[in-house]
């Protein structure tokens, strides 16, 4: 298997964007003062704050699924419940994370449509019951661009935040596909986090052309209190924090953040419309950020996995999802249409 040609997988297959390996290489001169206390990781903190607009706590961390049990963790105590959308990666992809890192906050699950919850779903959560042996409700997690690839819209946020302020919970933002949102939303990352009611983002570099690293971000600076502590313990305060918050800086300094992620959402709008050409596929979801869902007949997947394409099938059968990156190209992608049309038009096997 050629491990250099791009793929639909994920945009965790993709590889290490050049802004970021540019910084990486300014850190690695000399020494460093160790655990954050360096000047690469104070000037990414900085550039967050600018960034956001607003006196934030910044942490980074070196995954995602850190960065959201650890934060959800700080949210609430262990006897507490988090809401979230029933395909949320918290859930589904997270191993028990979130439940181990606060010592056993439930998860409670809301179906709503495209990946997203509503008003209605949470506050049908919150009033199931109030009985002292239910697990009360403290937090709402929210996916920005959502696993299904979709995006709350501002009004959507401010809605959830009303239901929010109304039963006093929390809010948390699992931004794994934040700069996404950002550049197909075209609002300021603050509108679309602490001005709709946010508490804390996980923004991730991962996904975003950093061989590592995410950074969580506490609007509500309160929330924040012996945090670092919380990330000591869990193994996730790095020694040479610099190699994670330089690429970072990389990334807000140079804009690489939003061009890598405008990049991957125009990707996404191309291959859709590739797609949309050819008769028998369906799409499966609005196609808002830099994932395309698309229904695809069995010979087809096949087909395709025999050709080495490589793409999840998380999303029930005959759904598939082709994930676009900063480092996908046209020709790629034209490759993969080429291939999905071969395979729909190929006789059926018997
Ligand atoms: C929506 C979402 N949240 C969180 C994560 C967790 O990231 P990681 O795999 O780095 O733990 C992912 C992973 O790709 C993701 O897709
Ligand atoms: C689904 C998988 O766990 C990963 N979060 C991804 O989006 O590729």
């Amino acid at each position: 298997m050629n491990f250099n040609l791009e793929q639909f997988a994920s945009d965790n297959n993709s590889g290490i964007c050049p802004e970021a390996l540019e910084y990486m290489m300014k850190a690695n001169q000399g020494s460093a003062p160790a655990y954050g206390n360096d000047e690469w990781t104070s000037l990414a903190a900085d550039y967050f704050r600018d960034l956001f607009e607003i006196d934030c706590e910044v942490f980074f961390v070196f995954n995602g699924t850190a960065a959201n049990s650890l934060s959800l963790a700080a949210l609430c105590q262990s006897y507490h419940s988090v809401i979230c959308h029933e395909n949320a990666h918290i859930e589904t992809d997270e191993c028990g994370a979130p439940e181990f890192a606060s010592n056993g906050s439930k998860l409670l699950l809301a179906k709503g449509e495209n990946g997203k919850l509503t008003p209605e779903a949470i506050e049908a959560i919150v009033n199931k019951r109030a009985d002292i042996h239910y697990p009360k409700p403290k937090v709402i997690s929210l996916t920005q661009s959502t696993e299904l690839g979709t995006l709350y819209s501002i009004d959507e946020l401010v809605a959830i935040k009303s239901v929010a302020q109304k039963y006093n919970l929390k809010i948390h933002m699992d931004g794994a596909r934040f700069a996404n949102a950002v550049v197909a939303m075209n609002k300021s990352p603050a509108e679309i986090t602490w001005k709709s009611g946010v508490d804390v983002l996980c923004f991730c570099g991962t996904k975003n052309g950093m061989a590592l690293g995410e950074a969580i971000i506490f609007f509500n600076k309160a929330l924040a209190e012996d945090f670092a502590y919380r990330c000591k313990q869990a193994g996730q305060l790095a020694s040479k924090m610099r190699f994670i918050s330089a690429p970072w800086l990389g990334l807000l300094e140079t804009g690489a953040w939003f061009k890598n992620a405008r990049h991957a959402n125009q990707c996404a709008e191309y291959l859709e419309n590739q797609l949309l050409k050819i008769e028998g596929v369906e799409m499966m979801f609005p196609r808002e950020a830099n994932a395309v869902f698309v229904k695809l007949p069995e010979q087809v997947i096949t087909s395709l996995r025999e050709k080495n394409w490589q793409f999840y099938t998380f999303i029930g059968v005959g759904g598939v999802r082709f994930m676009c990156s900063w480092n996908t190209t046209q020709a790629r992608i034209d490759e993969l249409v080429s291939d999905i049309k071969e395979a729909i038009c190929a006789p059926r096997s018997s």
